[in-house]
């Protein structure tokens, strides 16, 4: 693996408030990071320390080959060779798609930049709206050419902070897949940030999920959707639901029946609350067993039907709501029905 950027204790204060703290990222060359947290977390903050828009205090940013910023050796941005794409896009309103594509261009005569801006208009499928000015284009389309634009100077890292969240859902599902394979196509290596956790999912090589101001944790997302290591990171990611557990004599109690876990298996954040992290597949129907669980919602899908469920139990240490479950049996509103937990890699963690 080439590595081309790495983020060694990096820390940024803005007006004396810590806002990012000692964040460690590695980042292979060609992959595609997607950075994923609360809102105020400091996602917008870490992607302009990287463009250079704000200031490192502590910490190191190496961007492959040979450049290392740190607080003492700070680089201009636009001699990192970063582009961004941002949230509105920002484009020159006064200047065509054409004129926006080569505004990184300066550097190279007519001719390379005719060839360069033909390319990209082509591989975004913006022939045709060459000549016309952003107030002229639809909201994809005008996300297409700020894509352009930013990648136009072949910058080493592209920067995209939410780079769809203006654009409906279904547009946004197919400019979210032509984007991957435009940034695998070139090879280019990209750091998006994103508060949706579907897009992350199917976007990303790499995703960090990020908590006031530090990186709680990062891997690929198979590893990180199966391994999470905190409730913050399943919570924030819905990875499952979440069942309150108490422990009495050793054993783990549940309002949904007991389980045999190893507690030293537990995450623990040292917090006092325990709760166990339950993926649909792990709860199953007990036919004529003694209920349980109500019925608080249905919803059809194409995976059979989506039913969020709440306990029954008077124990306010135990109940719960919202445990997702899916089935292809019917059952309507405020039925009531048993179910138990599935032998599994059961994932306790503490709240
Ligand atoms: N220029 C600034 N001066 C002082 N504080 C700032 C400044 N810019 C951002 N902050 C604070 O830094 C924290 C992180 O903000 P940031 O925009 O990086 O978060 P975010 O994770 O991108 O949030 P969102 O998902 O809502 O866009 C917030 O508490 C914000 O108020």
């Amino acid at each position: 693996m080439t590595v081309l950027l790495k983020l060694q204790h990096l820390s940024v204060a803005l007006q004396q408030k810590p806002i990012l703290t000692d964040v460690n990222l590695t980042l292979a060359a060609g992959d595609i990071l997607g950075l994923v947290g609360p809102s105020g977390c400091g996602k917008t903050t870490l992607l302009n320390t990287l463009a250079g828009f704000v200031e490192q205090n502590k910490g190191t940013i190496t961007i492959a080959p040979d450049m290392v910023i740190t607080p003492d050796n700070l680089i201009e941005p636009e001699q990192r060779n970063i582009g961004m794409i941002f949230q509105d896009y920002a484009l020159f309103p006064h200047l065509t798609v054409n004129k926006n594509i080569a505004f990184g261009l300066k550097h190279l005569n007519k001719a390379e930049q005719t060839t360069r801006i033909d390319t990209l208009l082509s591989l975004l499928k913006l022939t045709e709206f060459s000549g016309r000015f952003p107030h002229q284009l639809s909201g994809g389309q005008q996300q297409r050419v700020a894509i352009a634009r930013a990648l136009a100077p072949q910058p080493k890292l592209l920067l995209l902070d939410e780079p769809f969240s203006n654009i409906d859902a279904r547009l946004r599902n197919e400019l979210m897949l032509e984007l991957r394979s435009l940034l695998k196509q070139l090879s280019i290596t990209a750091i998006f940030v994103t508060h949706n956790k579907d897009e992350v999912f199917s976007f990303a090589d790499q995703i960090a999920v990020m908590h006031q101001g530090h990186v709680l944790q990062s891997g690929t997302p198979v590893d990180v959707f199966q391994h999470p290591c905190s409730w913050q990171v399943a919570d924030f990611l819905q990875i499952g639901s979440w069942l309150p557990v108490i422990t009495i004599n050793g054993e783990c109690i549940t309002a949904i029946g007991n389980i045999g876990i190893d507690l030293n298996s537990m995450q623990n954040n040292g917090g006092s609350r325990h709760a166990l992290l339950l993926k649909p597949q792990d709860i199953k129907i007990v036919p004529n067993g003694q209920a349980n669980v109500v019925i608080d919602y249905v919803r059809i899908t194409e995976h059979g039907f989506h039913y969020l469920l709440s306990s029954l139990t008077d124990d306010k240490r135990l109940s719960f709501e919202h445990l997702s479950f899916y089935s292809h049996l019917v059952f309507a509103q405020g039925e009531k029905i048993a179910i138990e937990i599935l032998p599994h890699q059961y994932q306790l963690f503490s709240q």
